[in-house]
């Protein structure tokens, strides 16, 4: 081409060349549907279409060619056309992704090479972990309170078998930062079981959309089956695509937990056992903390706020204080300071946890 000039030959080619803008609706798009992802397994999405309208269904859908290699996942809204109607063996096309309002992800790491987004749109990560049998793992919280912060959610953290060990510890570790706990204990039977603390889970839940995360054995489907009576059912419409088994499962499934007013989701992650957070920014971090954030602005100039960096504005806004103030301070630093090296993974080994893994 070095050379050549520019003549009208261009001009009339140009267009035709694929400079056309891609995202740019194709008329034939004007009336898709709306709808909101709730599963994904192997390039097949459920969707619920027209949700909470007077043709509310579920259906299946593939990703259109258009929209190349864009991850879809739970909680997108969605554009969908073609076989909309959800009958047997129709499957839908979604054709544009929604603005997401937050988007939680995690970076690449031992389990899983690709940086992935996990949920869109969702409100808050409830953080289901137990107060004993297993042991609770603070590191693996305090993992999960910055990948919840960085995306822009709440924090909920859910403490589970209250019948054997004091939440007080935790909730005292827990609540300087903003994240909100709720307590629960089961009592009785299997068949006619009882959850202390499931009004305020569910209350805490009410008109949001929440990710549910924690590891095996801390409770989190006794929680989930309690609000979600029939999630068994409604789970399977993911692998009535595929044929496999929920068990095997690694994907997130959103559910609609049954209740008045302002519809109520959880979103179950059984894959996800822990969050590579390479890809949080310390400074997007800070910002979940309005104070300290504010604080921050007389630090030096690249100033990284951690435990040892010089002249860090946070240690005299601590230092200027006396008393409940600065005890209060103390600890809200300290704990914003945690979760930075939570995501750096230079954090001192949590006792608890290394008690756990000493195990044969
Ligand atoms: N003591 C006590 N046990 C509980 C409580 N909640 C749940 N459990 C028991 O803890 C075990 C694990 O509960 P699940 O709900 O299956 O836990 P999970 O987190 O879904 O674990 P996986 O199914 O392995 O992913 C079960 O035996 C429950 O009966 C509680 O509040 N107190
Ligand atoms: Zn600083």
């Amino acid at each position: 081409m070095a050379g050549r000039r520019y003549d009208e030959r261009d001009v009339r080619i140009r267009p035709g060349r694929g400079t056309r803008p891609r995202t740019k609706i194709r008329p034939e798009h004007a009336d898709a549907d709306v709808a909101l992802v709730t599963g994904v397994d192997r390039g097949r999405y459920a969707v619920l279409v027209d949700p909470g309208g007077p043709d509310e269904r579920r259906a299946t859908a593939m990703k259109a060619r258009e929209l190349g290699r864009e991850r879809v996942v739970p909680g997108d809204r969605v554009d969908v056309v073609g076989d909309t109607t959800g009958d047997d063996g129709s499957l839908a096309r979604i054709v544009r992704i929604g603005e997401r309002r937050t988007v939680l992800r995690r970076t690449a790491d031992d389990t899983d090479p690709v940086e992935r987004v996990i949920v869109a749109n969702a409100d808050q990560l409830v953080i289901v972990t137990a107060l004993a049998d297993p042991e609770p793992r603070t590191r693996m919280i305090d993992r999960c309170v910055a990948a919840a912060y960085d995306a822009g959610m709440d924090v909920l953290l859910a403490l589970t078998k209250a019948d054997l060990a004091d939440p007080a510890e935790l909730v005292a570790m827990y609540a300087p930062i903003g994240v909100r706990v709720v307590v629960t204990r089961t009592e009785g039977p299997s068949d006619e079981r009882v959850i202390h603390g499931f009004d305020d889970l569910r209350a805490a839940l009410d008109g949001r959309t929440s990710v549910l995360v924690g590891h095996s054995g801390v409770g989190k489907s006794t929680l989930v089956n309690a609000l979600v009576p029939h999630a068994a059912r409604a789970t399977g419409v993911v692998n009535d695509v595929t044929g496999r088994g929920r068990h095997t499962s690694t994907s997130a499934v959103a559910l609609r937990v049954p209740g008045e007013g302002a519809p109520t989701w959880v979103i179950d992650t059984p894959g996800v056992r822990s969050f590579g957070l390479a890809h949080v920014d310390p400074a997007h971090l800070l910002g979940a903390f309005a104070d300290l954030a504010e604080v921050a602005q007389e630090c030096p100039r690249g100033c990284t706020h951690a435990g040892d960096s010089p002249d860090c504005a946070l240690d005299d806004w601590v230092a200027d204080a006396q008393g409940e103030t600065r005890d209060a301070r103390a600890a809200r630093v300290e704990s914003f300071r945690r979760l930075l090296a939570s995501r750096l993974g230079t954090t001192d080994p949590d006792p608890r946890e290394s008690r756990e893994s000493a195990r044969p």
